[in-house]
């Protein structure tokens, strides 16, 4: 079994404790980096964090929190307790609610005695194409949005974004090589694209400046979750 890199994060997109300890379980150590979304948050709520956090798995708490600044500050505060590594929210709640945020995840986890979780802020879903954007009335081309929102995202104390890979060039080149680069729509050259729209293969991903990949049902779906680890580890490795 190859060892695990925690430049890849597996989604658990699953609706039961059961499902994802199976899943965790049949992965054994070849991953040591989870997502859990909102299917599995709101099916099995805390207790998902505290499994993985048992297991010494990291934690990626993916809720895309988007409310007003006290209460996204709030939530956050609630969140970093959990001891997951990795809050995303939405960069479209602005600069105050992300600044709110920043402080909050500082401010919890000194209370807490946890280490500080990272925030990213999602900036346009992967699941969106240039017709769909500009449906909900998007008016630059994605691409300069999303940097766009990088950029106050990261000026408000955020320390990272979700984006596709093929605007990980662009925000990079703007936010410089520390700056949290998390890019679904991950997909290995024979996986079915499914609802995502702008995709990349994980080498590919890698090589524009993604620094996780996070990788759902191409695993998750797949006839050997174990095997499909191997080959996405090997081409984040330039193994392939
Ligand atoms: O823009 C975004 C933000 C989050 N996601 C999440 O990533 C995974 C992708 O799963 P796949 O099965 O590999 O498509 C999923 O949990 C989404 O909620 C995203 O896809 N795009």
């Amino acid at each position: 079994m190859i060892t695990a890199d925690k430049r890849l994060i597996v989604a658990l997109d699953v609706n039961s404790l059961d499902k994802m300890k199976q899943m965790v379980n049949e992965l054994g150590p070849s991953v040591n980096f989870y997502k859990v979304g909102m299917e599995l948050f709101y099916s099995a709520g805390e207790q998902t964090v505290d499994f993985l956090r048992a297991c010494d798995k990291e934690v990626f708490l993916d809720l895309k929190l988007h409310d007003i600044p006290n209460t996204v500050a709030c939530s956050v505060a609630a969140l970093t307790r959990l001891g997951a590594s990795v809050i995303s929210l939405h960069a479209a709640g602005g600069r105050s609610m992300l600044a709110a945020a920043a402080q909050a995840a500082t401010e919890a986890s000194a209370s807490y005695g946890v280490p500080r979780p990272q925030l990213v802020a999602i900036t346009a879903l992967t699941s969106l194409d240039e017709v769909e954007w500009r449906e909900i009335g998007g008016q630059l081309p994605i691409s300069e949005q999303v940097v766009k929102l990088a950029c106050l995202a990261q000026s408000a104390g955020i320390d990272g974004v979700v984006a596709s890979p093929q605007e990980a060039p662009l925000i990079r080149e703007k936010c410089g090589p520390e700056f949290l680069v998390i890019t679904p729509g991950i997909r290995p050259r024979s996986a079915a694209a499914n609802d995502q729209k702008r995709v990349a293969t994980p080498a590919d991903a890698i090589k524009a400046g993604a620094s996780r990949l996070v990788v759902g049902r191409p695993i998750t779906a797949a006839p050997s979750p174990v095997q499909a680890v191997e080959q996405i580890v090997k081409a984040i490795r330039g193994e392939e």
